[in-house]
């Protein structure tokens, strides 16, 4: 791909300023000058009700200083304020970005004169057209340029074009890239700058003006003036590359007080509808300039139709530049004061700036179909030939005065007039051909991003009905009348659904207009095929001569030309796609990471905060992940991340991703049995969704069975999320045909590369991970051992339960990540529940204790090896592995069985031991607040069962329960002898 997107670019909007010089109604008013500019950036405003001798009011002067981009003030020229803030923008414009120039400013402070001025001294626009043109002519990129010119007014929140005033009032839509669009706007395309200016004078007549106290001729409208600069290449190559460049130059109406302009009745109604816009456009700046800081605000772009259109201009794609404008006189100094403060604001706004490249890149499918028609073309030609060849061989003995009575039928100038129709035509076949490809693409993105739309929808109609069902449950013992009512009401849908809803059906309509352009290029393609073949037919039957023979020879080798350049450009698309594929998975890789780092911080955040104590494995794993972040080996994935194209989802690619999935997951299941000591303990197949069938004594792997832990895999999601990616895509449009093997291997050697290099860090991570855990496992008698997999994704369950239980500090809101794994924990299954309770359970076995309750309630409870509670547990089951258990003791199963019950202070602790008779159980209680424990010591029969979970928030007693499918008949030490217990052990888990 040539020249591709660029990253996007920061850009701070520029503001400057300008303070026009006092006139005569000022002077006329006996007012001074209080508005001075200090130097090329500073101005400073004085307080005109100052006094100097006035001792005690000298502490509260409103004199203030502001700095500004570039300031002017009377002496500057109209070439001085051009040149200072928009003549730099014009390379951009043509090299495709976005630009926009606003004038801001109270009525009467010289907005028009800088933006239009007057014939002597022109302003902006003129300047700024005049430099386009020039520089349009002056470049030497084989590009072919056109310019179109639109200018409207916004008039009482009425839009109209000052270029066909007859057109009646205009209406905003959102097109499908989000972009802001006149409906029906008249778009004049000239090459020519005296042209443009002509239609400028025309539009300029047309733009509201009236006569105020305050400036005789002051615009009663915003003015819009839109010129957008498109190029394309002028080689027709695969990679047309498209370069569109828009510039806005805005003459905003004057913000005005009532009083300043004495206006009434029609006036007034103009002066409220203006300032209402400028409100809302005052509202974006502030909310804009607080963007990312400490305060950051919604933008309300859809308050009034200026806002909307300066969209882009203020928080989207565009290099701005606003030039602020006020007046020196002291009569004026409220209104400049304000104006000095939004522009100060607006000083903060930054863009992102990306050039506007559209890269046609065609279907593979479109070449492969455009190829087997020219190869059947060729054959037929070929055919012919050889056909008529036969024939002249065989017709040699036939009359040879017919033959030269046929041929002479045809003169050497009809030959040569029907082997350019012939080329013509085939010529007019091939663009007919491109664009339907064109038309294909366009439909296909329409499609995309109605799907995305739709997605929007269905996404919060189904956080929305959630919600309900949460509200329903808490509103249980509300009556009948309230929870419809509540129902009903449902939370206010956010401004993107709406949005959402509203852009549908545009799509859909621009769908419906490209399959008709879609189908009349196809009848029209038939037509000409049908026009060549009967060309053709006025070929003489039978080549008799060497011309008329190289007639069909050069169409053939013309169809060969073209199939090879159409192979070529096929083969540069698969490549494309190739990279694409290839930055798709990097950038799914680095997802996942940034994931993991989030997950990973948090956690350590959150044992430091709490002073929990960390058992030395995690902290040398801690030490390691750190280390390996601060020598960069794991960034060598994120530098390998280059992701040149739009990460929109293509149809196709998803199809190239599905042939690489295979691959993917076989590296993936080899890497994984590399260190995962899954089929050594059997009892920890939890952990990676696999189970353990006792019977035959081996881990198996249950086809339907939901794995949401794979969710926080670092690996595994990249083909995971290509394989729901290929599934959902609509009916494949490349055909893997075209992909060829080369490319094919070149696909599967990369993803290795990149499964390799998560691998070997997932593999060393792994082995730090078992030893560590076999350490553990010695400890607390266990001898298990888990997967780096099991831990990250038990991090991440701890993660998510801490926040849920750890009470938020500052009112923040639940982010966006929380919110989907809070979400993905919901909708999971009953039976994962349970599986995610025994990881936290592994996971208070690793010492990596959450707090399930208000630490600051209950400082004493630091961590599972220090719980007063745990300790007996522990105890017991070391002393039994060590031999040294109590005789009377049977073999210990394992650390199960709870029914905790923690109300207030006091908590009560069933240890419950079973087994052959005399068994005892241990009740315990203990008054958390005292730090008193009490054990009751009972006979009893059955096996043993401890608890883990034994730090419950206060209220979240709940029964022992025999559900647990994975429980059930099977303690993990059972499990890891392969034998079932001769009785269920209960479990509860809270
Ligand atoms: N820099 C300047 N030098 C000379 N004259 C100026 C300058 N700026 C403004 N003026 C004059 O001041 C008057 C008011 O200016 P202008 O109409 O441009 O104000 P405006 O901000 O566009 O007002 P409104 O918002 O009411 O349209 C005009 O007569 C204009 O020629």
């Amino acid at each position: 791909m040539k020249d591709l997107p660029e990253e996007w670019e920061d850009h701070q909007l520029t503001v400057a300023l300008r303070i026009r010089p006092l006139n005569d109604a000022d002077i006329e008013e006996g007012a001074t000058a209080v508005a001075h500019k200090i130097d090329r950036q500073m101005v400073v405003l004085m307080d005109p009700c100052e006094d100097s001798e006035n001792v005690l009011r000298s502490n509260r002067s409103r004199e203030k200083t502001y700095m500004f981009d570039v300031v002017f003030d009377y002496t500057a020229t109209q070439e001085d304020v051009y040149v200072a803030t928009t003549k730099n923008l014009i390379d951009g414009v043509i090299a495709g970005y976005n630009a926009t120039v606003f004038a801001y400013g109270p009525t009467g402070a010289g907005k028009t004169y800088t933006m239009l001025g007057l014939d002597s001294e022109p302003g902006i626009y003129i300047r700024t057209l005049n430099d386009l043109f020039r520089a349009i002519e002056d470049s030497t990129e084989d590009l072919d340029c056109t310019v179109y010119m639109s200018y409207i007014e916004i008039y009482n929140e009425i839009i109209r074009d000052l270029l066909n005033p007859s057109s009646g009032y205009l209406e905003l839509r959102e097109d499908a890239k989000g972009e802001i669009r006149i409906a029906g706007i008249t778009e004049f395309s000239t090459c020519n700058a005296k042209e443009i200016m002509a239609l400028l004078t025309k539009g300029n007549k047309q733009r509201t003006q009236e006569s105020t106290a305050a400036n005789k001729t002051s615009s009663r409208s915003h003015a819009i003036l839109q010129v957008t600069v498109k190029q394309k290449s002028r080689v027709k190559d695969i990679n047309e590359e498209v370069r569109v460049g828009k510039l806005f130059m805005v003459d905003l109406a004057g913000t005005e007080r009532a009083s300043q302009t004495q206006n009434r009745g029609k006036r007034m109604k103009e002066g409220a509808h203006i300032n209402r816009s400028l409100l809302a456009l005052a509202n974006c700046i502030n909310a804009l300039s607080e963007k990312g800081g400490k305060g950051a605000q919604f933008v309300n772009y859809r308050d009034s139709k200026l806002t909307r259109l300066l969209k882009d201009a203020l928080g989207g794609n565009s290099r701005t530049v606003m030039i602020t404008h006020i007046s020196p006189a002291s009569s004026n100094f409220e209104e400049s004061r304000n104006t000095l403060v939004y522009a100060d604001k607006a000083k903060n706004i930054r863009t992102k700036v990306k050039r506007n490249l559209m890269n046609v890149s065609y279907h593979l499918a479109q070449y492969t179909r455009i190829i087997a028609e020219l190869r059947s073309e060729i054959d037929r030609l070929r055919a012919k030939i050889d056909q008529q060849s036969q024939e002249q061989q065989k017709g040699e003995k036939a009359d040879i005065h017919e033959i030269q009575a046929e041929v002479q039928q045809y003169s050497h100038g009809e030959m040569a007039l029907l082997q350019e129709q012939l080329l013509s035509a085939f010529r007019e076949q091939m663009e007919i051909r491109r664009s339907l490809m064109e038309l294909e693409n366009c439909n296909m993105e329409l499609h995309i991003d109605t799907s995305r739309h739709l997605l929007t929808i269905s996404d919060w109609e189904r956080d929305r009905a959630r919600a309900r069902q949460g509200r329903g449950k808490v509103t249980e013992e509300k009556t009948d009348r309230d929870k419809e009512e509540e129902q009903e009401s449902g939370p206010e849908e956010p401004q993107f659904v709406t949005a959402a809803r509203e852009e549908i059906g545009p799509l859909l309509a621009e769908q419906r207009k490209t399959m008709e352009l879609k189908r009349e290029l196809e009848e029209k393609l038939m037509t000409m095929k049908l026009k060549s073949s009967k060309i053709e037919e006025l070929l003489p039957n039978r080549i008799s001569n060497r011309e008329q023979r190289d007639i069909l020879t050069l169409l053939c080798k013309v169809h060969e030309l073209e199939l090879e350049k159409t192979e070529i450009q096929s083969a540069v698309l698969c490549k494309e796609y190739v990279l694409r594929t290839k930055d798709f998975i990097i950038q799914r890789h680095e997802q996942q990471r940034t994931l993991c780092d989030d997950i990973i911080h948090q956690q350590k955040a959150l044992i430091e905060d709490q002073g929990l104590c960390v058992p030395e494995e995690l902290q040398e794993l801690y030490s390691l992940y750190f280390s390996e972040l601060s020598d960069g080996s794991v960034d060598q994935i994120v530098n390998l991340h280059t992701f040149t194209t739009n990460p929109r989802v293509d149809n196709s690619l998803m199809i190239m991703a599905s042939q690489m999935r295979l691959d993917v997951i076989s590296a993936e299941q080899q890497n994984n049995r590399k260190f995962s000591p899954l089929d050594k303990h059997p009892c920890d197949s939890s952990s990676s969704g696999l189970d353990y069938d006792s019977d035959s004594n081996r881990v198996f792997k249950p086809l339907s069975k939901p794995q949401p832990q794979r969710r926080h895999h670092l690996s595994s999601s990249p083909a995971l999320s290509i394989k729901v990616c290929a599934v959902k895509g609509s009916t494949p449009i490349c055909p893997t045909e075209a992909v060829s093997p080369d490319t094919l291997r070149e696909i599967v050697s990369d993803t290795k590369s990149i499964s390799v290099i998560a691998a070997k860090r997932r593999s060393h991570l792994a082995k730090v991970t078992n030893s560590r855990v076999a350490g553990l496992a010695l400890t607390t008698g266990l001898k298990s051992s888990v997967s780096m997999d099991s831990l990250v994704s038990t991090l991440a369950e701890e993660s998510s339960e801490v926040k849920r239980n750890t009470p938020r500090h500052g009112g923040r809101s639940q982010s966006k990540q929380d919110l989907k794994t809070t979400e993905a924990r919901r909708e999971l299954p009953e039976r994962n529940q349970h599986k995610k309770r025994s990881r936290s359970f592994e996971a208070s076995k690793r010492h990596i204790q959450k707090p399930r309750q208000n630490p600051s309630r209950y400082p004493a409870l630091k961590s599972i090896s220090d719980n007063r509670l745990v300790r007996p547990a522990l105890n017991v089951i070391q002393s039994h592995n060590s031999g040294a258990g109590n005789p009377a003791t049977p073999p210990v199963a394992k650390v199960k069985n709870t029914v905790s019950q923690f109300t207030g202070e006091v908590q009560l602790e069933k240890l419950e031991i079973r087994g052959t008779p005399p068994s005892i159980i241990h009740q315990k209680h203990s008054d958390v607040k005292r730090g008193q424990t009490t054990y009751k010591r009972q006979q009893g029969l059955g096996d043993v069962s401890y608890s883990s979970n034994l730090l419950q928030q206060p209220g979240n007693y709940k029964k022992s329960t025999d559900e647990n499918p994975r429980q059930k008949g099977m303690t993990d030490v059972n499990r890891k002898n392969g034998k079932k217990p001769k009785h269920p052990v209960k479990k509860s888990f809270v």
